[in-house]
């Protein structure tokens, strides 16, 4: 899929593309603002309310993302994450509803109000770079400036200026094929960002990734996405992403909104069983100090830093359960983090029991989990309600730049 989305276009009043039997659509050149010189609108940002169903499946919900957030869209496969996609770029319309950036109205259903995709203003990155592979990665990302109108010089010092950001400025004159995925993702970014979207989409933006490029995309992401003012929601399987990408997160289940919240409150605090699920992670924010991360309560966890930190901004340190070893009293001499907790949960957890301890601290540090065997259970005569202490090796905790969520 090109980076900015040129859907069909339904200005000829061909009406829904969903098939269902809405007619009589205004398909508005975008702006589209309401009569009589525009309602005041208090919200900025992407606000979104959607019905839409498709066959059995019925997408339904309310979400909004202020400029310059992040919010990341979790859930199962088929829960209807790619569905809410083609909502807000306008490929599908769902049949009640309303999608509105900032004051512009890209879709009410009320005021038959459908603003076609290719006027949307979207900009996509999806799992592959899908670039033109005739042109050069320069000529790729002005390609979207000079379908605004821009003359080809213009348009090509800003597409250099924007591979620049994406840190692939000396890549300009390589062909798509001359590129690593790696590569060709940082300058399918370039070419989304070029064409100043209104709304930003990453739908599984690393996913397709090897594993020594995709920690890099991340943080480059994380550095491109910390200083741009559009809103943007990020399609992901992998809890990494939502944690360092993302200020909110939504989990979405049969179509349903089954959980929403900042990042931090959701994956440390899952509310189902699903996100429990895909949680899977212990997460501590904080802000960055070298190589450690101090929380609001002063405590410091050390680890490795995965991506370049600034000292003082946030950042969060991250370890699997089953890197946490349990004591009944504090570790002594040894250089592992070790965190005060009382134990409030325990379930299986395949072979292991999976035991939920919460601290002292309202928020950032509130709920860890640690993987251990039912005999080390049983050996520590552990019971709900227990005061212990979670450590972790330094070695084990992964120290990562976060946005603020
Ligand atoms: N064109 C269609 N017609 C009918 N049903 C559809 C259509 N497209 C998707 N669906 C159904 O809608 C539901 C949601 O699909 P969707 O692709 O949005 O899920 P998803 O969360 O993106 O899943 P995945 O993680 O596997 O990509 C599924 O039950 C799917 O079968």
């Amino acid at each position: 899929m090109p980076d900015r989305i040129d859907g069909p276009d339904r200005t000829d009043g061909s009406g829904p593309t969903d098939g269902s039997e809405l007619a009589g659509y205004a398909t508005v050149p975008y702006p589209a603002n309401p009569p009589g010189g525009g309602e005041a609108r208090e919200e900025s940002g992407l606000v979104a309310e959607v019905r839409l169903r498709r066959g059995d499946f019925t997408l339904e919900l309310a979400c909004r993302v202020p400029p310059g957030e992040v919010l990341a869209v979790l859930g199962p496969n088929g829960a209807g994450k790619s569905t809410l996609l083609t909502a807000l770029t306008g490929s599908v319309r769902p049949e009640h509803g309303g999608i509105r950036l900032a004051d512009h109205t890209w879709l009410d259903t009320r005021r038959r109000i459908d603003v076609p995709t290719h006027r949307r203003g979207v900009g996509l990155l999806a799992q592959r770079a899908m670039l033109f592979p005739h042109l050069t990665a320069l000529d790729n990302v002005a390609f979207g400036i000079r379908a605004s109108g821009v003359r080809r010089k213009p348009a090509r010092r800003a597409a250099l200026e924007w591979l620049r950001r994406t840190e692939t400025g000396d890549l300009g004159d390589r062909e798509p094929s001359e590129l690593s995925g790696g590569q060709a993702q940082r300058v399918a970014l370039a070419r989304a960002l070029a064409a100043e979207p209104e709304l930003l989409l990453l739908d599984e933006p690393l996913s397709a990734l090897d594993v020594a490029a995709a920690p890099a995309m991340r943080g480059l992401l994380h550095r491109v996405l910390g200083q741009q003012r559009r809103p943007c929601v990020l399609v992901t399987h992998d809890v990494l992403d939502a944690v360092v990408l993302a200020d909110r997160v939504l989990v979405l289940d049969r179509g349903a909104v089954v959980e929403q919240g900042s990042t931090h409150r959701v994956l440390s605090r899952p509310r189902t069983a699903f996100t429990a699920r895909i949680a899977g992670l212990n997460l501590i924010t904080g802000t960055a100090t070298g190589e450690t991360v101090r929380t609001p309560r002063g405590r410091a966890l050390h680890g490795s830093v995965v991506e370049p930190t600034t000292p003082g901004e946030p950042a969060a340190a991250v370890f699997p359960p089953t890197a946490v070893a349990v004591h009944p009293h504090a570790p002594e001499g040894s250089p592992r983090n070790a965190i005060p907790v009382r134990v409030v949960g325990m379930e299986p957890r395949g072979d292991a029991i999976r035991l939920r301890g919460e601290t002292d601290s309202p928020d950032s540090e509130a709920a860890l989990a640690a993987d251990i065997t039912p005999a080390a259970v049983a050996e520590l005569g552990l019971r709900i309600g227990d005061e212990v202490f979670f450590a972790v090796k330094a070695t084990e905790v992964a120290i990562h730049p976060v946005s603020g969520g």
